[in-house]
């Protein structure tokens, strides 16, 4: 992988990577404060938001340790077209996993849902979370991509990401800001993503991956690549982009830039 490339961090488990992941978000949260006086983040569903919380729930321990709920602005990186009180919602796991648990003398976030009325038109489900972005990011104003201050994805056992698929031709999709997907290879087949330029234009990207099952495809993606989208995030956002692992799912990956902490 030439030119400046990701951080890939191994942790014994998910009680240490825990912290870490907190004070990166954290480190990222005050950059975005500084920078426009909101925190700007998406999240994936998955076997993310069990962490995340882990990371984010726990009471400050400074000033500095501190999440600042009120600030952020909560989009989701994916979400499958089945309503939000559905089992197979991302925005139901984040919810419960973290949204519903923070709390409320914290401040809470502001959250960005996608429009549960246009379930039955998946392009218009993608087009209208777009307006989301656009309203959020753009303000009327003509921007190319919305620049999200973080981005905390997950990655599957094949090696996607959002519900940006091997092979699947939305990685080429150049011009959407948010696209539909009719086909996707894991259940449920419609969905909605983030695209492959919005993703790798964010300031800060991370990835959770933990556990054995991850293994081979962790190997894959560090070692060879082979077009894998988490691959092509690696690729395209170098240094802007930090694994947090935990040894199950890095043991036997040739990588450089890992450490182990
Ligand atoms: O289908 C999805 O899967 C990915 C990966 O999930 P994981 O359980 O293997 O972590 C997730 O990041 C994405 O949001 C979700 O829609």
């Amino acid at each position: 992988m030439p030119g400046k490339q990701p951080s890939l961090f191994a942790f014994s488990d998910a009680n240490t990577l825990a912290p870490a992941l907190r004070s990166y978000i954290i480190a990222c949260q005050n950059a975005g404060l500084n920078r426009h006086d909101v925190f700007k983040v998406a999240v994936s569903g998955g076997s993310l938001p069990k962490t995340l919380a882990q990371a984010l729930l726990t009471e400050p321990k400074s000033d500095e340790d501190t999440i600042k709920f009120d600030k952020w602005e909560i989009f989701f990186a994916d979400e499958r077209a089945v309503p939000k009180d559905h089992p197979d919602s991302n925005y139901l796991l984040v919810k419960n996993d973290l949204l519903d648990k923070i709390p409320s003398h914290w401040g809470l976030p502001t959250v960005r849902p996608v429009d549960y009325e246009q379930l039955n038109d998946t392009q218009e489900l993608a087009d209208a979370y777009e307006r989301t972005l656009v309203a959020s990011f753009a303000k009327g104003d003509s921007v190319k991509l919305p620049i999200f201050d973080l981005l905390l994805l997950g990655a599957g056992p094949d090696g996607h990401t959002c519900s940006l698929f091997p092979g699947h031709p939305l990685l080429r999709e150049a011009d959407a800001w948010v696209a539909p997907i009719e086909d996707s290879p894991k259940p449920p087949s419609k969905r909605i993503t983030l695209t492959l330029p919005v993703v790798t234009h964010a300031v800060r990207i991370a990835f959770v991956a933990t556990g054995e099952g991850k293994k081979e495809i962790m190997k894959e993606i560090f070692e060879a690549g082979n077009g894998l989208p988490c691959a092509l995030i690696n690729e395209a956002a170098g240094d802007r982009c930090s694994w947090f692992t935990d040894e199950a799912a890095v043991e036997g990956v040739q990588f450089p830039r890992r450490g182990f902490l």
